[in-house]
């Protein structure tokens, strides 16, 4: 699998992510500056986590605006796919290739702990895993309270794109929610951190299907 890992100033996940990929058995992955305006050939972008232009404004606002997401909605609309994970779900909320809104946590603290989660459907980023398996992933985040109208919740539910669900909700999140995908199920946006649990320093390894089942469904 051939992929791509935006890059914003604030960005600090990009280097873990990058490692997540190859563990899975991707190509390595190529580093792309915001403010490029196009995409190499690719399978996978990946929108990494961190704070991105410091979480100015509101997290993830500014950088939906850079350059390069022009290309990352066009290879979205092309059927590519493309995973945010924390600030990069909050970037794909701004972009509006995802319904919502990340809001300040409920606690009104950082949270930065495991969390458990469950994976509530099958989809091309959780396909190796059974519906139903209880995970747990790294979380840190101070903007991760899942928030959208009852309208959208109501879709998100009735059209099974809620992919991840919190099992001890940390932050508030409306119907639990840890992660969903958009309507044709190629742009999955999470806030819990995948590729911070894939070796053996990490506190598990189960973020390490999710990539596997990526490198598995561009191949
Ligand atoms: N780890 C991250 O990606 C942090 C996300 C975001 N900047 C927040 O704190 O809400």
């Amino acid at each position: 699998m051939r992929s791509a890992i935006v890059v914003f100033p604030g960005s600090n996940r990009e280097h873990d992510a990058a490692r997540a990929i190859r563990l899975a058995g991707g190509e390595a992955p190529d580093l792309v500056w915001h403010t490029e305006t196009e995409l190499p050939d690719v399978d996978l972008v990946m929108i990494p986590g961190g704070f991105a232009h410091g979480d100015y404004l509101r997290a993830g606002a500014i950088a939906a605006r850079s350059p390069i997401m022009r290309a990352v909605a066009n290879h979205a609309e092309r059927g590519g796919f493309v995973l945010g994970v924390c600030n990069g779900f909050q970037v794909l909320t701004e972009a509006r290739l995802l319904p919502g809104a990340l809001m300040r946590n409920a606690c009104l603290t950082f949270i930065c702990r495991p969390v458990g989660i469950r994976v509530e459907r099958s989809s091309l980023f959780s396909w190796r895993y059974d519906k139903g398996a209880e995970l747990v992933f790294p979380t840190a985040h101070h903007e991760g309270n899942y928030r959208a109208d009852e309208e959208t919740l109501r879709e998100l539910e009735g059209e099974g794109r809620v992919v991840f669900r919190y099992t001890d909700n940390p932050n508030g999140s409306a119907n639990d929610i840890a992660g969903i995908v958009n309507a044709k199920g190629n742009v999955l946006g999470m806030m819990p951190h995948p590729e911070d649990a894939v070796e053996a320093i990490h506190v598990c390894t189960d973020g390490l299907d999710l990539f596997r089942g990526l490198v598995g469904a561009a191949t």
